[in-house]
């Protein structure tokens, strides 16, 4: 387990020149590697490496010596990982949480909506998705920016959980969407959500593994496909994904790891998809691409 986060303080463009350097260099030996925004406004981002306590003199030295050329001013800070008790940590991951426009809050926090937010309520319960995790509040924003800015028609949110990102693209404009998950106690908490979201209509949902159902392509082809699974699953099903998108659609892709985004790159620029943005949150990323 790691104790210690070494770190330099810099901003988003170099941040990413950063990952690149410290991928190369610590991926291999099984090292978590992160960037995080500290300050939107100011564009203050960290670069960070998680070790051990007793491999900091030595893991400081290569730290240094991989930044070295590039960075010969860094300094690298350190910060000491307090111990987190996960069990009471996801109870208490109970406030709203703020994403864009959005604010995704659990039934207790009614109170806590303003005029201009789009609410969306989720208790947390036995389905993924209360919008605590870094992969959810990236998709939420990326979601946001794609429906204002591009012509989506219809929508799949493959790996859907508790259904709050097809709920998501639902309340900002009526359009069709299909909200698909392997697991059949997402599938029903979803449709539970919907429900109490109150969208009467516009969600279909269903259970399938990844694209096997012929829904997809009754559905389909989409204009926006989100999903929000693991990097190695999304890997594997890219081209598959890639055929049921809509000339000029877009895609949203999440629960990635900071050191696995280049693989996952790869994969959807091999289906000539063409990347237009990386949201960066607690090491993981949320990947937004489209069809030129
Ligand atoms: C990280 S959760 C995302 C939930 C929600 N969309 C969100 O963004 O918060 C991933 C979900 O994908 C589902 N899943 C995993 N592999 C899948 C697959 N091959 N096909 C469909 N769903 C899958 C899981 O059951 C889980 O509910």
């Amino acid at each position: 387990m790691s104790d210690l986060r070494l770190f330099i303080t810099t901003t988003e463009k170099l941040s990413e020149v950063l990952l690149d350097l410290m991928t190369d260099a610590f991926e291999d030996d099984g090292y978590a590697i992160a960037t995080m925004e500290m300050d939107e406004k100011r564009d203050i981002w960290e670069a960070s490496l998680y070790i051990d306590f007793d491999e900091e003199d030595e893991m400081r030295a290569r730290f240094a010596a991989v930044v070295a050329h590039q960075f010969p001013d860094a300094t690298i800070e350190r910060e000491v990982i307090p111990d987190v008790d996960w069990i009471a940590k996801s109870l208490e991951g109970l406030s709203p949480v703020r994403a864009g426009r959005f604010l995704v809050h659990g039934s207790h926090d009614r109170d806590k909506v303003h005029l201009n937010d789009i609410a969306i309520e989720i208790d947390a319960g036995q389905a993924f998705g209360t919008g605590h995790h870094g992969t959810t509040a990236g998709c939420l924003e990326v979601i946001e920016t794609v429906m204002r800015a591009r012509k989506v028609r219809n929508a799949l949110d493959l790996g859907t959980g508790s259904g709050v990102l097809a709920i998501a693209a639902r309340k900002l404009k009526p359009v069709p969407v299909l909200a698909t998950d392997i697991d059949p106690i997402a599938t029903r908490v979803a449709a539970e959500n919907v429900k109490r979201n109150g969208i009467a209509t516009g969600i279909t949902t269903l259970t399938a593994p990844g694209f096997h159902s012929p829904a997809f392509a009754t559905h389909g082809p989409f204009d926006l496909i989100i999903a929000n699974i693991l990097a190695r699953p999304l890997i594997k099903m890219a081209p598959q994904l890639a055929s049921h998108l809509a000339p000029g659609g877009s895609v949203i892709l999440s629960g990635i790891l900071a050191s696995q985004r280049w693989k996952v790159l790869s994969a959807y620029n091999g289906q000539h998809l063409r990347h237009v943005r990386t949201i960066w949150r607690n090491g993981w990323v949320t990947i937004h691409l489209d069809r030129p």
